[in-house]
């Protein structure tokens, strides 16, 4: 203790009322003989003690401090390596780049320090500790951060940095509402973006051509860095090893890291390339530009195929989401446990599963009348004794519940969608539940079969008797930019996509009311 007080410069006023000093002072003969200096004795220990304390407290913070610095300079200095080290790969990079193989296994990756080797920071330049460095030659391997945003609500037509506190004012005994839902929602970036993923629908030639095409226009002319799924890059290096600069992932773990990394995410293909995309993120959801080249698309309000003979129309477009401010809608997800009867605890077996569009519970290949207990925040709903039962979210409302017999519903309202599926009832109407509810729907211990859950139309799972699907609204909604605000998108989507109440207009001619 005594050299670690020395270092920390406290040796001079500690040392003179130390304990070990004290404690001598106690054992002298003097002790017995003078309960006074037995009195100054103790008030001296407490005083040494005090003082201890103080100094240990101090020196445990600069111990700290010094760590702290250890660890800054540590992480600088290998920082710098790292630079220097790319800057010398990329020296040795363009001398070899002739040589160099356009296989697949180039691809770029997210790695960490201990698999680091030199050849791996240059062009496919990622480097460790989830800092991005592109190392491709006409980059300077600076470190890339994710650009900042900000978020305002817009109140008819004006932009309002205030974001809603006083849901109710009881002024003056009066009650008035001041928001019950957000309003159009307008992001500003406040730094440029910088790394764009792009995900794109299978098996499609136009959306194998565009995405070729935008991703030239970003690198090139915006000096973006650009992410792919792994199948996307071995598709386009097989066009061509001009994109060897395309980065991509190749686990689960490099998956859960990209909304860390990602600015923006494009998305070329119909509603189940946004639903896709969603899917993706487990947690927050960067902003996605829904392009569409489906055949629907009531989610992809930018429409690139009625665009044919305008190539350029998605760079306009691109061009003014990267300069900002975008009108987008934040989608509200559903978080879906499903809690198995064997399961000592609610949440010990399955990871939640995050849905965009809804939830089905269904009778599946069994030919019996499914049964099911609803339950919201524990009191009891009803029994849905039919095919099955829609948990959807707004933004689904359009999808399999409207099929069903849902009504639609703006994405922006906060509500849960419960609709059933073919009821063997005449009066089971469709609900729709506020945001903030917990539903259960179990699967009875006397059903006659096990029922099925699925998630935004994928992952099929059984629900056995006993077995339950919890839902609430998840934390992490997904924005989607808007065309021209988030009421002018859902009611083109329904007008074009479903011919909503289109009808020819009555004639002026006939009979009037007199
Ligand atoms: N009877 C039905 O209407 C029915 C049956 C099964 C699944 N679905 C829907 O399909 C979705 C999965 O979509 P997919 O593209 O992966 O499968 P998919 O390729 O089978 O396409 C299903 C259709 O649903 C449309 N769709 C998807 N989301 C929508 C939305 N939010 N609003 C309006 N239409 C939407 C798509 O455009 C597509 O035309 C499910 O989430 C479910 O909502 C509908
Ligand atoms: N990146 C992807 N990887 C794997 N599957 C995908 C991907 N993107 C979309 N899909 C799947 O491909 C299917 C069709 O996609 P999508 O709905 O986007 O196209 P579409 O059917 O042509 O468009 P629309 O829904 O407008 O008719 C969906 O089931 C979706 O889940």
């Amino acid at each position: 203790m005594a050299c670690s007080q020395s270092e920390n410069g406290f040796i001079s006023s500690f040392s003179l009322f130390s304990e070990k000093s004290v404690q001598e002072l106690l054992q002298s003969p003097v002790q017995g003989s003078d309960d006074h200096l037995i009195e100054f004795s103790e008030t001296l220990r407490t005083v040494a003690k005090a003082l201890r304390r103080v100094a240990e407290g101090k020196a445990s913070a600069q111990a700290e401090a010094a760590e702290w610095k250890r660890k800054y300079e540590l992480e600088r200095a290998h920082n710098l390596k790292l630079e220097n080290r790319g800057k010398s790969c990329l020296q040795f990079q363009t001398d070899l780049d002739d040589m160099r193989t356009n296989s697949p296994t180039n691809q770029p990756t997210l790695y960490n320090e201990t698999n680091e080797k030199p050849e791996r920071c240059s062009r496919n330049g990622i480097c460790s500790h989830e800092v991005l460095r592109d190392g491709s030659p006409d980059s300077d391997s600076k470190m890339i951060r994710k650009a900042s945003f900000k978020l305002s609500w817009c109140c008819k037509g004006e932009q309002s940095d205030q974001q809603k506190h006083d849901i109710v004012s009881f002024e003056r005994g009066n009650i008035t509402t001041a928001e019950r839902s957000s309003k159009q929602i307008s992001l500003k970036w406040e730094s440029s973006p910088q790394t764009v993923l792009i995900l794109t629908k299978p098996n499609s030639v136009p959306v194998q051509i565009l995405c070729a095409e935008m991703i030239r226009w970003l690198k090139q002319q915006q000096k973006l860095h650009i992410y792919v799924e792994p199948r996307v890059r071995v598709e386009l290096l097989m066009e061509s090893s001009y994109f060897n600069f395309v980065q991509t992932w190749k686990d689960e773990k490099e998956i859960s890291a990209l909304h860390t990394k990602v600015d923006l995410v494009l998305t070329l293909g119909g509603d189940g390339t946004v639903l896709w995309a969603a899917s993706m993120f487990k947690g927050p959801v960067p902003p996605i530009v829904p392009f569409s080249l489906g055949s629907l698309g009531f989610m992809t309000p930018f429409s690139e195929l009625n665009h044919a003979s305008d190539s350029e129309h998605y760079k306009e477009c691109l061009e003014s989401i990267l300069k900002g401010p975008i009108s987008i809608t934040l989608r509200h997800r559903l978080q879906c446990h499903v809690v198995r009867d064997a399961a000592k605890n609610e949440y010990e077996t399955e990871e939640p599963i995050l849905v965009l569009n809804e939830v089905t519970i269904d009778r599946g290949i069994s030919s019996f009348l499914t049964n099911l207990e609803c339950y919201c925040d524990n009191s009891f709903v009803t029994c849905v004794q039919g095919d099955g039962l829609i948990l959807s979210t707004t933004s689904g409302s359009t999808a399999y519940s409207l099929a069903a017999g849902g009504s639609m519903v703006h994405p922006q309202v906060p509500g849960i969608l419960f609709t059933p599926i073919c009821p063997h009832s005449l009066s089971f109407r469709p609900l729709i539940m506020p945001e903030h509810v917990t539903l259960r729907v179990q699967v009875p211990f006397n059903s006659r079969s096990p029922a099925w859950v699925s998630f935004d139309g994928k992952d099929r799972k059984q629900l056995a008797p006993g077995d339950a699907l919890v839902c609430s609204m998840a934390p992490w909604p997904v924005p989607t930019a808007c065309l021209v605000d988030s009421t002018n998108d859902f009611l083109r989507s329904i007008h074009e996509g479903l011919h909503w109440n289109l009808r020819k207009t009555q004639s002026f001619d006939g009979p009037r009311e007199s």
